[in-house]
């Protein structure tokens, strides 16, 4: 139970011979208050603030707004050309004034996201070690085995609502990056809280350590973490079941898990085994699905047809591929009524052995399988695009530049306008750049990428491409279980995700060629999906907070976090 009986923390539970964390809550004032990132406001503490809490000669006289504050740091910001240095600056920030950060992250989302999320967050994972200052979220390595629920007690909040958590052998598309993964839940995090509006102190970010099998990090000296191979099998099985005991035992039933950056094998296990017990999600495989749906959705607006009159082409059959695969299947099932098999025979996927068809069934991960239908084999994507002909094409396989100038004006050739998504990340993986696919198909590609390209100009006509990202759905889709109080999820909560984010495209959007709707207006998109959910979480019985809100767009406002100053007395 979360607040009701027990608290959250344990120690009333715990017996005499338990061991117990002596945590103490008192009144920050005076250094450690300018220490301590939660309430430090720097030189906007005021007057009387100043007076009441010690702060006296520890602050030069002046006094600042937060947003002469936001003003000042967004000017510093720009000053540095590396977008690693921006990291490592609104890192510090986070570290040092957590309400700046928020507000900066808030105000300025569209040119603050790509430096603290894709893709510069892909860059520092892979240099972690050395741009190591402060540690951030909750390290779990087999070192901590048997001893999970006490690290837990280690982290300063006991009331946490959303954990996402990896063990980084799937870092974007950049591969094994290990420990290092941690930037991952990290800035997954601040998302959930700039653009879903969560608590930051309900937040915890956790890598799970079970070693790295990238020699380039095992032979960093500046590498962070457990220094051998990755554990497997059982020894993997145990470590992550005996994380996932911990988290409902201390946190209870409605804490929310997000897997991310996991690799295929293990992704697809961790959410068919915990799903039943667990509210758990993984962003990869049911984030990436719910936002593309969304953005084919809109597109039809663009390509016209129902969503069951395309085909579909895949490269790339791991969580992303498969996960949006399935929604797809899943969408077009519940709108035509044909069963789920019938569907999925809109739908072709290539891995890197080429089309998936049925001759190849036996070989097949067990993933792939409902993907394997009847055609001769193809060997490479060109040949895919010519024997399906698909309308919408998706990059998928985490490897960038597969999306070749063939691939595109095949595309083309086949479709008055081809809908093609370039989905892997970071830009280094894109399958292909956004200048790219308007130029080669001379200007008549509906594109979208997983990472951040800027606007285009093609024949004196500006594109704007958008950014097909789990960014969309997940803080917004996490708010909505949370404030629902939600216990499982279930699919017809991502198909709900999907239909509101695709609503939010208004006509001035599609006459860019936009498929999704700006960052800039998130967090009232955030409200929407999380509003769809939770009322989807309420219908399915699945959800716990009663009675249901009337409003639950306007209770979803008002249960988000502001990053506002507030007045210390
Ligand atoms: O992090 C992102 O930008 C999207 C994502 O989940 C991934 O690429 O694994
Ligand atoms: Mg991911």
């Amino acid at each position: 139970m979360m607040n009701g009986v027990e608290k959250t923390n344990g120690e009333d539970v715990a017996t005499e011979e338990q061991l117990i964390t002596p945590w103490t809550v008192s009144v920050a004032s005076g250094y450690t208050l300018l220490r301590d990132p939660r309430h430090n406001k720097g030189l906007a503490f005021t007057e009387n603030e100043r007076d009441a809490h010690y702060l006296r000669g520890l602050l030069p006289p002046a006094l600042m707004t937060q947003e002469l504050q936001e003003k000042k740091l967004m000017h510093n910001l720009r000053q540095y050309e590396v977008p690693l240095q921006r990291y490592m600056a609104m890192m510090d920030l986070q570290e040092r004034n957590e309400r700046l950060f928020y507000k900066l992250l808030i105000d300025n989302v569209e040119e603050l996201l790509p430096v603290v999320y894709t893709p510069t967050v892909g860059e520092a994972c892979q240099k972690y070690g050395s741009i190591f200052r402060r540690p951030q979220g909750l390290y779990i390595s087999l070192k901590e085995k048997g001893k999970i629920l006490e690290v837990l007690k280690n982290w300063p909040e006991s009331n946490i609502q959303v954990i996402v958590v990896t063990d980084g052998e799937r870092i974007l598309g950049l591969g094994d990056l290990g420990c290092q993964g941690m930037g991952i839940p990290v800035g997954k995090l601040s998302l959930y809280t700039a653009l879903g509006g969560l608590r930051p102190s309900a937040c915890l970010p956790v890598t799970i350590d079970v070693g790295t099998n990238n020699e380039k990090l095992l032979n960093d000296e500046f590498y962070i973490g457990l220094r051998q191979r990755r554990a497997t099998g059982q020894e993997y099985a145990e470590l992550l079941e005996e994380f996932m005991t911990a988290v409902k035992k201390n946190y209870g039933e409605k804490v929310l898990v997000q897997f991310e950056d996991f690799a295929n094998h293990n992704a697809f296990e961790l959410l068919e085994k915990y799903s039943p017990t667990h509210l758990v999600f993984n962003d990869d495989i049911q984030g990436t699905a719910s936002v593309v749906l969304a953005g084919l959705l809109a597109a039809l607006k663009l390509v016209g047809g129902a969503l069951a009159d395309h085909r579909f082409l895949f490269l790339g059959a791991g969580e992303a591929g498969t996960g949006i695969a399935e929604l797809i299947a899943l969408e077009i099932s519940k709108q035509t009524k044909a069963p789920l098999e019938e569907t999925r025979k809109k739908i072709w996927l290539v891995d890197s052995k080429g089309l998936i068809v049925s001759s190849r069934k036996e070989s097949l991960q067990h993933f792939k399988k409902p993907w394997a239908h009847d055609h001769e084999p193809v060997k490479g994507l060109l040949d895919a695009v010519k024997a399906i002909k698909p309308t919408v094409l998706i990059g998928s396989s985490g490897v960038g530049k597969t999306f070749t100038k063939e691939v595109v004006e095949a595309m083309a050739s086949i479709n008055e306008k081809p809908l093609i998504l370039a989905l892997s990340n970071p830009t280094s993986q894109s399958e292909c750049t956004a200048e790219e696919a308007y130029t080669w198909s001379k200007g008549r590609v509906i594109f979208a990428s997983g990472s951040p390209f800027d606007p285009v100009e093609y024949n004196r006509k500006v594109f704007v491409p958008g950014q097909a990202n789990n960014a969309y759905i997940f803080p917004g889709f996490g708010l909505g279980l949370i404030m629902s109080g939600a216990i499982r999820v279930h699919d017809d909560m991502l198909l709900a995700a999907s239909e509101a984010l695709a609503a939010q495209v208004k006509q001035e959007h599609f006459d860019k060629g936009l498929i999704y709707p700006p960052f800039s207006n998130i967090r009232n998109i955030s409200a929407n999906i999380a509003a769809k959910v939770a009322a989807k979480a309420y219908e399915l019985g699945l959800a716990s907070r009663l009675p249901r809100p009337k409003d639950l767009v306007k209770y979803a406002e008002s249960c988000m976090y502001s990053p506002v100053y507030r007045s210390y007395r």
